[in-house]
């Protein structure tokens, strides 16, 4: 067992190297890698919060950095994608207390969000969200500050239930970790955690960065998965092509940051190919869809 990081990392080049439905266009990897801008612009927070509200803010709104399978089903404001309508609420209620978290119902979580209080996911948040609220001791800027660095946190986040993002696979398990990864990343470019190993993380895996990755050349579906997804079909969480989506997306850019001619980091890729999916050509096209809590 080696760091989190390099697990996810040895897993995701093992699929990339088994995978059936999915495969990098390494022609493409030079070329591409050199379009890239190498540096991250800060991610947005509470920037006029104190510290504490700021870790608050970034550690729910990543606990419920989920959804994107059932996105297309929320009530969305006109020009918000399925994250930005959730960042928007919880940015405008503002976050909770530790303590308001567990007594949090599911019609509190979906006033918050302007979603039905019967909608699956707001019962999944309002969990999510009760969940870590028994995890944090009153401070969650305290809870982050007791963690040496950005993989370090990482890995505590990875050991609590309700973060847990770990597929099955037919050569063995793959770790991907895409919510504990992000929200450690997250509190280090708020400057709330020591910025320590921010470089060992990886991409993000959620369902947009592939998505970007296939339109401009990068990773290549086979037929068959190309039309199930723009059919708009779900793809079971855990399968293997929704896993192959995943790592392979995740394999394809270590290849990236390899091949930079600049120095620059998986998370700061991931910031310039989430940010470039949200332009109309990608959104012009259905990206893959399936209902889990860990993308
Ligand atoms: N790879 C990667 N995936 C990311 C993010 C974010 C937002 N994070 C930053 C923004 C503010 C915070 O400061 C965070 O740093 C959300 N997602 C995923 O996208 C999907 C939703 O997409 P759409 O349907 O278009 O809203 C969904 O699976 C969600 O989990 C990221 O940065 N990278």
């Amino acid at each position: 067992m080696g760091s989190l990081t390099d697990d996810i990392r040895a897993a995701a080049a093992r699929v990339a190297r088994e995978a059936r439905s999915v495969r990098i266009a390494d022609a493409r990897i030079e070329s591409y890698a050199r379009e890239l801008p190498p540096e991250a612009p800060p991610t947005p927070d509470l920037p006029d919060a104190d510290d504490e509200t700021r870790a608050a803010f970034s550690l729910q709104l990543n606990a419920i950095n989920f959804g994107s399978g059932w996105f297309p089903t929320l009530n969305k404001p006109p020009g918000l994608s399925g994250f930005r309508t959730i960042e928007r609420g919880l940015r405008t209620r503002g976050p909770w207390t530790a303590k308001q978290l567990r007594a949090l119902t599911r019609e509190d979580v979906a006033r918050t969000f302007g979603q039905d209080p019967e909608h699956e996911l707001m019962g999944l948040f309002a969990l999510h969200l009760n969940a870590l609220g028994t995890k944090i001791d009153g401070s969650f800027q305290a809870f982050a500050a007791a963690h040496d660095g950005v993989e370090h946190l990482a890995t505590t986040l990875a050991q609590w239930e309700t973060w847990r993002d770990v597929s099955p696979y037919p050569s063995g398990d793959v770790p991907l970790f895409k919510r504990a990864q992000i929200a450690a990343a997250d509190l280090a470019l708020a400057g709330l955690i020591a910025p320590t190993g921010l470089e060992r993380l990886t991409l993000f895996a959620d369902n947009l960065v592939p998505h970007v990755l296939r339109l401009d050349g990068v990773l290549e579906f086979d037929d068959d998965l190309r039309a199930r997804i723009d059919a708009g079909a779900l793809l079971a969480h855990g399968s293997p092509e929704e896993v192959e989506i995943r790592a392979t997306a995740l394999h394809a850019v270590e290849l990236l940051v390899h091949a930079h001619p600049r120095a620059t980091t998986a998370s700061a890729l991931d910031w310039v190919l989430w940010t470039r999916g949200g332009e109309p050509r990608y959104k012009a096209h259905p990206r893959h869809r399936s209902r889990t809590t860990a993308y």
